[in-house]
């Protein structure tokens, strides 16, 4: 019988060979050398100070590396461009309730870079912000003030910003931080369900053992010094795509 090889089929999206980081003499990140594959998600857990929120501004290029290699989807990431295929949340900042921006121009703003600041949003951009926070739950909430939003709106908010763009990679800094225990119950229903639903790789830190282990296992997959990964496997959830020749040879 013909079996398809699960572990190969998927791509690697982030990989890590020994890096390491240091802010003026203090070593935070020592020799990591790590992966995720197309349609992973990585639970990235560890004591406060230990590093997490260091690592994933390494690896959405607001720091670079001090030693080691980091590549994005194959390419080593002084090369990469494509930074529209990455969605980041960072930690929560708890907007101040006077911030004039509302929800919709607060997803919007996902879809300015370089490029496309001084160009005019067109339809299709606003139906992109329009799906985002379809998906999000926020339409109904679209012309409010982000400053004047629960915690748990401002970050379906940010979620949906980081969406927009529909990216293959969306990172997550403590997504549910001083959010109360239900909104972080259905914040977390929220992020899995895209998980399984979307063709996208997940990195996370949280701080919820409970919601972790729950999902992504009891025992991490690998540690670096206090940091642990937590990692449930793209194959876990999906088989390689061959439907034509499971079909034929079956
Ligand atoms: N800009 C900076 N300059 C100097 N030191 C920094 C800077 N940012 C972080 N650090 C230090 O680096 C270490 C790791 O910080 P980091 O924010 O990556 O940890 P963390 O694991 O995300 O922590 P937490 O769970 O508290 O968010 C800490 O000791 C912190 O004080």
């Amino acid at each position: 019988m013909f079996t398809p090889n699960l572990e190969d089929c998927h791509q690697p999206v982030v990989e890590l060979e020994h890096v390491s980081f240091s802010y003026r003499g203090q070593q935070v990140i020592s020799d990591l050398s790590f992966s995720a594959k197309e349609r992973d998600f990585v639970g990235i857990i560890g004591s406060n100070g230990a590093g997490k929120s260091t690592l994933l501004r390494m690896i959405v290029g607001l720091l670079p590396a001090g030693d080691g290699q980091i590549r994005l989807f194959g390419q080593p990431i002084r090369k990469f461009k494509d930074w529209e295929r990455i969605g980041y949340v960072p930690q929560k900042n708890a907007f101040n309730p006077l911030f004039p921006a509302t929800v919709r121009e607060v997803v919007m703003s996902g879809l300015y870079n370089n490029k496309t600041l001084f160009r005019r949003v067109g339809k299709s951009q606003q139906q992109r912000c329009d799906d985002a926070m379809e998906v999000m739950g926020i339409e109904s909430i679209a012309g409010k003030k982000i400053g004047e939003l629960s915690g748990g709106q401002q970050q379906r908010a940010f979620l949906a910003r980081a969406m927009i763009n529909r990216p293959d990679l969306l990172i997550l800094d403590e997504p549910t931080v001083g959010i109360d225990a239900k909104t972080q119950a259905d914040f977390f229903e929220l992020v899995t369900h895209m998980h399984q639903h979307h063709h996208m790789t997940f990195l996370m830190v949280s701080h919820d053992m409970g919601m972790v282990e729950s999902y992504l296992g009891q025992e991490p997959k690998q540690q670096n010094g206090s940091i642990n990964f937590y990692v449930r496997h793209s194959h876990d959830i999906q088989n390689c795509e061959v439907p034509d020749l499971q079909h034929s040879l079956s």
